[in-house]
């Protein structure tokens, strides 16, 4: 079966996929806001890199602008639509995109964070399944041009589900072409993938965004990678506690990251070690940052309100406490608002003020 895709953002994210995608001759249009973004991939083709020289690839993927889309009303509706902008675009970007789908075509986010009923809320639950990106980390480092910091083919790159964890053709079909990005594993629990994904995130997306810290050197900071252990622990203890089966959070057992954090000696160690281990075994390049990090860098708005923010918000209803997530939620607004200045004494304060209040 021949599928029409759209893929709403042309980001890292958005611009890989749909690259991959154009390449195995799917038929694939991008959408994107950044109009030098549309210009430099119309004309020179997506430049895609990695860790290996195989993935240096040039490929033409047609893209349109915003403001083009209504256009799309001449075409062949299409039968699978992904969101790959940034969590606060979600909605518009549904609704943009939505009047051209098939009556059985279906609409993922293809995000961080978890947005599946913020896309169900404007596309219906009956039209939206999940797209959850467990092993990109990419940059778009200049318009059309991305690279990716970690090894492509590892197990379970992209996880994808139905709402209600049902297995359905239609889930069978977004996982095969999704194959000819990297591979692929079909969830029958979207939302504990979601909260697992979102477990990585708060330890390193908003530290990242706080302290200006790559990938890397989170972990390489003393400080950092305990405020990043703090961080995981509290996102699990909040999973844990929504009654969530979590997977492996960046390798390490969620139960062994929630008892680190909460003063287990023997489990901190093991934890650490499992960190500082990824730093050295090339499985994440130096130049690897959190998007958070980048967007901070860039001077853009970040996913704070749809991630550590989201730890904090559900710890509250249920009784757990994430004295750190409320801390890295406060200081990101605060550097989005001009107020603060990201850098590793940051964090050092940060810890300070938590070990203070308990
Ligand atoms: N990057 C990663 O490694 C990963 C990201 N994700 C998630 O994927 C989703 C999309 O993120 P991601 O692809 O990283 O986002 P990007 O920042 O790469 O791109 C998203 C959008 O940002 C805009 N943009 C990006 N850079 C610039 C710039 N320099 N100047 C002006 N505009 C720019 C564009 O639209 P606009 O102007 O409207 O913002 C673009 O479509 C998020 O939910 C993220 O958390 C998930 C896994 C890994
Ligand atoms: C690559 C990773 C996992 C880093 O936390 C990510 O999802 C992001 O940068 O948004």
């Amino acid at each position: 079966m021949t599928n029409r895709v759209a893929i709403v953002g042309a980001g890292a994210v958005g611009g890989y996929i749909g690259a991959y995608l154009a390449r195995a001759g799917h038929d694939v249009t991008l959408i994107d806001p950044w109009p030098e973004n549309v210009e430099a991939v119309r004309r020179d083709g997506f430049s895609l890199s990695g860790l290996t020289p195989e993935e240096s690839i040039n490929v033409p993927v047609r893209i349109l602008h915003v403001g083009d889309v209504q256009g799309f009303v001449r075409e062949a509706p299409f039968d699978i639509a992904l969101i790959a902008l940034k969590s606060y675009d979600t909605l518009w970007a549904t609704r943009l995109i939505l009047p051209y789908l098939t009556p059985q075509g279906v609409i993922a986010s293809a995000q961080n964070c978890i947005n599946d009923e913020r896309v169900a809320s404007v596309a219906g639950r009956e039209r939206t399944v999940g797209v959850v990106i467990a092993g990109i980390a990419a940059e778009l480092y200049e318009p059309a041009k991305i690279r990716r910091a970690v090894p492509r083919g590892v197990p379970g790159v992209l996880r994808v589900g139905e709402l209600d964890g049902s297995l359905t053709p239609r889930l069978q079909n977004l996982a095969a072409v999704l194959g000819d990005v990297d591979t692929v594993q079909i969830t029958t629990d979207l939302y504990a993938e979601r909260w697992t994904k979102l477990s990585v995130n708060a330890m390193r997306n908003s530290l990242s965004a706080a302290s200006s810290l790559s990938g890397n050197d989170i972990t390489r900071n003393d400080v950092a990678r305990r405020f990043a252990i703090r961080l995981g622990s509290e996102a699990v203890d909040v999973g844990f506690a929504q009654g969530l089966k979590l997977q492996a959070v960046s390798r390490i057992d969620p139960d062994t990251l929630r008892r680190a954090g909460r003063g287990d000696a023997a489990a901190y160690t093991e934890v650490e070690g499992i960190l500082i281990e990824e730093t050295r075994n090339g499985r994440r390049s130096e130049y690897q940052r959190p998007s958070m990090g980048q967007d901070v860098l860039r001077g853009r708005r970040t996913e704070i309100d749809f991630l550590n923010a989201l730890v904090v918000e559900t710890g509250s209803r249920l009784g757990i406490a994430t004295p750190a997530n409320a801390a890295i939620v406060a200081a990101v607004r605060g550097i989005e608002r001009g107020e603060l200045s990201p850098s590793a004494e940051l964090i050092a304060t940060l810890e300070q003020e938590i070990l203070a209040a308990t």
